[in-house]
């Protein structure tokens, strides 16, 4: 039986400014995948390339193990961007009358149930909405359909923090059947370290690392050190190191492993934001 959801193998695609490199990865069922990198890294990019609004230079993309070309693929998948697209003249029933006819599977109750859940106006015109209620609306949406993926693409920025936290519960209750998964994009690494299962990390359209979350934010730690001691670390025992005016940091994969070697050593937990921000500045202070 297929295991991933989504399979992405050597995808490139050339801009002119811009090379997405050989990227691969995978999205395994029932897992949440976060997808992290800076501005302009490649990762709307690659979504758009998996939802076939870009056509691809090379590579193999599968969603639910067949060509992602498929039409019969679309029907399964939701997605969410970082703008609400729905004209503002409409209304939920609107919307709804319209996606019921796009998609087989629209489940009205569960629609309504949402639309009750998330405090979102049945009558009001999605015009007179607060941008966190049009985000809530697009996420509605995209799950009322009940389907087995959700691409969301930067969903969860204009929410505030209470309403983040409430989508992401959300995000974790669709992929408690062990078939749904989720890949989701965002600048908001904490949303990210919340919830996703694995991290994958894209910098100037390549990836850096597709890792188990629970390995990056349990095991990875920042060594904080003068250059004296700096100078007594294998450079085996750290990924990057960065030299700042008063000390060096380094990023290490093992802290236990480290603080059993090395005594009398300063280590930090470090964050998906820190692992991230080492990754990209590299050894830049
Ligand atoms: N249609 C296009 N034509 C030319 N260049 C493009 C096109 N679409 C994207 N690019 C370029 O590709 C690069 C990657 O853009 P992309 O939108 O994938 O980044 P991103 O990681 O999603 O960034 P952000 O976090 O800012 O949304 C950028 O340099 C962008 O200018």
């Amino acid at each position: 039986m297929e295991k991933n959801n989504i399979l992405v193998q050597d995808l490139c695609k050339q801009f002119d400014e811009f090379l997405l490199d050989h990227v691969s990865f995978q999205v395994p069922k029932g897992r949440i995948v976060g997808f992290i990198g800076e501005n302009g890294a490649g990762k709307s990019t690659t979504i758009n390339l998996i939802l076939d609004e870009l056509k691809k230079d090379n590579g193999q993309i599968q969603i639910f193990g067949r060509e992602h070309t498929s039409s019969s693929v679309k029907e399964d998948i939701g997605v969410v961007f970082d703008e609400c697209n729905f004209h503002d003249v409409f209304n939920v029933s609107d919307i709804e009358k319209i996606l019921s006819g796009v998609y087989k599977s629209w489940d009205s109750s569960l629609y309504r149930q949402y639309l009750k859940k998330f405090k979102i106006p049945e009558k009001k015109q999605i015009g007179s909405f607060s941008k966190g209620m049009k985000m809530k609306l697009s996420i509605i949406c995209a799950m009322a359909h009940k389907p087995k993926l959700l691409i969301l693409d930067e969903a969860t920025t204009g929410l505030d923090p209470v309403v983040r936290d409430e989508m992401l519960d959300l995000f974790l209750e669709f992929i408690q059947d062990e078939e749904c998964s989720i890949f989701f994009s965002s600048h908001i690494t904490s949303d990210i370290q919340k919830i996703a299962d694995y991290v994958i990390l894209i910098h100037q359209g390549k990836i850096i690392f597709e890792e188990q979350k629970d390995d990056l934010v349990y095991h990875f730690g920042i060594v904080k050190c003068g250059r004296e001691k700096f100078a007594s670390i294998s450079p085996d025992d750290y990924i990057i190191h960065r030299v700042t005016n008063v000390s060096v940091e380094c990023l290490v994969r093992d802290k236990e492993a480290i603080r059993r070697k090395y005594k009398d050593i300063v280590i930090d937990n470090a964050t998906l934001e820190d692992i991230m921000l080492f990754y990209i500045k590299g050894g830049a202070a």
